[in-house]
């Protein structure tokens, strides 16, 4: 048999952990056209020793490993992971691979920065304090820097990622106050896992949506988190998710208090300056907002603002695809950085529509 780096050539080998779920598989379709990636491991805990095509038909044919427990996995054959497990399982895991790979983490295990704050909302002591402090927020746009020169990355939550888009250029130019801001925000199933869950089951989700972690999602503090650090002082937010009928896809819609004398027009020129230069990240025209079909399976996110007709009030509208730009297609596009890529390879197809 060949050896995993003939395979492969000069090609990045890359391992996925949790490779039989959403956002595992996500990241193999992503990168199986990733011009310089090979994927070299794939893991599962309950599939493993299963070939991918028998737990993911649409992923037959491309002569994928097949999957593996964790601990069988062969380090010697990869050069980079991303890390798609359950919140809480990844700590341990993490902190025990090889020091020398670099890893994009997918979960929420090290995406707070304060130790003290993760138990208070995750329920469990932090498990790796002292990694803690040497990984990079990967919300792409605003942390290229701390990305480059990391070796382990913590993707963003999708919640975080959708809002923090708008909201945070506004707060740095201080267009918009810190306090009173709303996040009403709906996901797709897709953005549960694949894990087996009565609440996800076709009779619970289809003909009607529901909210849930009212008051208490641990999206919440993610958020606040980094729009402290955008405005300089703690902020709160109201954030409430729902549950809608569809596959895959986000919106956030957000009510904002504007500073005195900013309109709605001044925010979306705020953004689209911002934005400008970004490939990822896309601003409507006025009178328009965007639909999640307008960023279906491609990692954009769009928004759109609209002035309230309440005193100051403007209300935005953000777009992304929970599993690409909410999850593997930011990861991507956090290890292209990591590896000195240009930003957009593998991922810059146009989105799915309708
Ligand atoms: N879905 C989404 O839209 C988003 C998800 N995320 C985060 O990404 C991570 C993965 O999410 P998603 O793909 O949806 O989850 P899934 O439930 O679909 O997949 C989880 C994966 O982890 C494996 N796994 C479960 N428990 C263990 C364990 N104890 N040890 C090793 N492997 C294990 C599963 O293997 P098996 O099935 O074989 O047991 C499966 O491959 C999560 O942390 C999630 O919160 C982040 C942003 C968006
Ligand atoms: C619809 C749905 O259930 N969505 C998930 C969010 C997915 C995600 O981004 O969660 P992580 O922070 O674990 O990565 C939830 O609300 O928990």
């Amino acid at each position: 048999m060949a050896s995993i780096s003939s395979i492969s050539g000069s090609k990045i080998r890359v391992g996925i952990l949790g490779a039989s779920g959403y956002t595992g598989a996500e990241l193999v379709r992503m990168l199986l056209r990733h011009p310089n990636v090979a994927i070299t491991a794939l893991t599962a805990e309950r599939q493993a020793g299963k070939p991918m095509a028998e737990v993911f038909p649409h992923l037959g044919g491309y002569g994928l490993p097949d999957l593996v427990k964790i601990d069988d996995l062969k380090w010697d054959g990869v050069d980079f992971v991303f890390c798609a497990l359950p919140h809480g399982t990844t700590q341990e895991v993490v902190s025990g691979l090889p020091s020398g790979l670099k890893v994009v983490d997918l979960s929420a295990d090290f995406r707070l920065t304060d130790p003290v704050e993760y138990a208070t909302w995750y329920g469990h002591e932090h498990r790796a304090v002292d990694l803690q402090k040497e990984v990079a927020y990967g919300l792409t746009e605003f942390n290229r820097q701390g990305v480059r020169k990391a070796r382990v990355v913590a993707n963003p939550g999708c919640y975080p990622t959708c809002s923090l888009l708008p909201l945070l250029p506004l707060l740095m130019d201080g267009l918009i106050e810190p306090g009173g801001i709303i996040i009403d925000a709906k996901s797709g199933v897709s953005g549960a896992g694949r894990d087996a869950k009565q609440a996800n089951l076709f009779a619970e989700v289809s003909e009607g949506f529901n909210a849930y972690g009212v008051g208490h999602h641990r999206h919440m503090p993610e958020i606040e988190q980094e729009l402290r650090l955008a405005a300089g002082r703690p902020v709160t937010v109201s954030f409430t998710p729902h549950l809608v009928p569809m596959n895959r896809g986000m919106m956030a819609t957000i009510y904002v208090r504007m500073a005195d004398g900013i309109t709605a027009d001044d925010l979306r020129a705020t953004l689209a300056k911002r934005y400008a230069d970004e490939p990822f990240v896309g601003v409507t025209p006025a009178g328009v907002v965007p639909a999640t079909r307008h960023v279906r399976a491609s990692n954009h996110c769009l928004m759109g603002v609209v002035a309230d007709r309440t005193p100051r009030g403007a209300i935005i509208v953000s777009v992304i695809d929970n599993l690409v730009k909410g999850a593997s297609g930011q990861a991507i596009q956090n290890m292209n950085v990591m590896l000195g890529l240009d930003e957009t390879t593998g991922i810059n197809q146009a989105p799915l529509f309708p």
